[in-house]
């Protein structure tokens, strides 16, 4: 089979994943891999987590050192696409170079939704997602100061719980009734609302920031939609992503809300693939189409498209997982929990280790579990075979759950 030069559109978790897993198959072919960050290929999860703490370096947050690169020969090119010729096979650059592919693949991941209120684009008013974000973010914090944080998602709370490790007074607002409410289960929610409470966060719920207050440069603080107003140094948003889908769209290939790929993650093109957080996937394992946000995605997609352009091709039937570390506790999330009708709790929540087994229909679709790492790989086996225990097994902590595995 030959496939010709692989050109990859971004760096992150996907694309340097992809990379590394073509040599591994032994691919011969030239890669590029096209890098538009202005740093050696990075992770992001410590971005909110250790590094943004301060107990880890620029160096450990780097995949690979840079002579893993030319080592490998891969082709790391700075750089950012700007358009794509399909009838030719070539990506612009914006330098004005082109680069020719045999196959093209669309790692470009997400970007931050932008705050549309007033004040906004003020200096002090930030976001988290990329290693220069993070940077100036640990180099901001300080004790004392005041910060509150738009979004209790994953992201929003590992902040707030970083920022709150480092002295700085922190309020969170939120706009649904519960933190994380799209993605965990209320049992989880509630756990991690009473935990950051405890370390001193004010967490206000059902409400919204309407307006950001400033002294004419800087934040001093934000009304919120029940009338109330928080005195603010900084305020950082975390309320959610937006697939970076408009190279695809440009290029004529269909999106929607992501990169629209099929079971073995090919666009309308076959020369033209997508991986990470902008391919919405067709998921035979889960009926219907999903784009997920996690490294577990991006590089089990990034894992699968190496496969098929040497030679193994199989439909993408990653099982998700996921963790989140916040203050002293980590949640572990294994299966897709959307649509259970029963929640099943196992362990000691008082002690805090437990998980929330979640049921659909009497079949076991997902495990959320705080501090439990064993009841999360547990899931990881069980799920991945599309194995189900009983939710009186499950509730059952005298049940061995290893004995469910064949
Ligand atoms: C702060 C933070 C913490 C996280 N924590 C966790 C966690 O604990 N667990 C977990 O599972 N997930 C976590 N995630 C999510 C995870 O990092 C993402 O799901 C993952 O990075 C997706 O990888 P990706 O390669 O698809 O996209 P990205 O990592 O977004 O990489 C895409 C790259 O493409 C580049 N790009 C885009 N357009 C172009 C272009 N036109 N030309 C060139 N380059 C381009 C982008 O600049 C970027 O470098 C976290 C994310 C953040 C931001």
């Amino acid at each position: 089979m030959t496939v010709g030069p692989v050109v990859i559109i971004g760096a992150g978790h996907a694309g340097f994943q992809l990379a590394m897993s073509l040599r591994q198959h032994g691919f011969s072919e030239r890669i590029a891999l096209l890098n538009d960050e202005g740093h050696l290929p990075y992770q992001r999860p410590p971005l909110s987590k250790a590094y943004l703490k301060g107990t880890s370096g620029p160096d450990s947050l780097m995949f690979r050192p840079e002579k893993f690169y030319s080592d490998q020969k891969i082709d790391l090119i700075a750089g950012r696409a700007v358009s794509i010729d399909r009838a030719a096979r070539k990506v612009l650059l914006a330098s004005g170079a082109f680069l020719d592919y045999g196959h093209l693949v669309l790692a470009t991941g997400a970007r931050n939704r932008l705050l549309d209120i007033p004040n906004a684009n003020l200096d002090s008013v930030r976001y988290l997602r990329t290693l220069d974000e993070s940077q100036s973010l640990r180099d901001y914090i300080a004790p004392g100061q005041r910060v509150i944080v738009i979004g209790a998602g994953f992201i929003g709370l590992e902040f707030a719980a970083t920022a709150r490790a480092k002295g700085a007074e922190v309020d969170v607002i939120e706009l649904a009734p519960r933190v994380m409410a799209r993605a965990v289960t209320a049992e989880i929610s509630e756990y991690f609302q009473s935990r950051h409470a405890a370390a001193g966060i004010r967490i206000h719920l059902g409400v919204q920031v309407t307006s950001i207050e400033s002294d004419g440069s800087n934040v001093t603080g934000a009304s919120l939609s029940d009338g109330r107003h928080i005195k603010a140094d900084l305020i950082v948003v975390g309320v959610g992503v937006l697939p970076n889908v408009e190279l695809a769209a440009e290029a004529g290939l269909p999106v929607a809300a992501g990169i629209v790929v099929d079971e073995h993650l090919l666009t309308a093109d076959p020369n033209i693939s997508a991986v990470g957080d902008c391919a919405l996937y067709a998921s035979p394992r889960f009926g219907g189409s999903l784009r997920l946000e996690s490294v577990q995605n991006a590089t089990d997609h990034a894992r699968c498209v190496a496969a098929r352009l040497t030679g193994d091709a199989k439909p993408y039937d990653g099982l998700p997982w996921f963790w989140s570390d916040q203050g002293p506790d980590k949640l572990q999330m294994v299966g897709l929990t959307t649509g259970y009708d029963r929640v099943v709790m196992r362990g000691d929540r008082a002690q805090g280790a437990f998980s929330a087994f979640c049921y659909k229909s009497g079949q076991l679709v997902g495990i959320e579990s705080v501090n439990r790492a064993g009841d999360h790989m547990f899931g990881r086996r069980l799920l991945a075979a599309n194995g189900s225990i009983t939710p009186e097994q499950a509730a059952d902590t005298g049940f061995d759950l290893k004995s469910a595995l064949t």
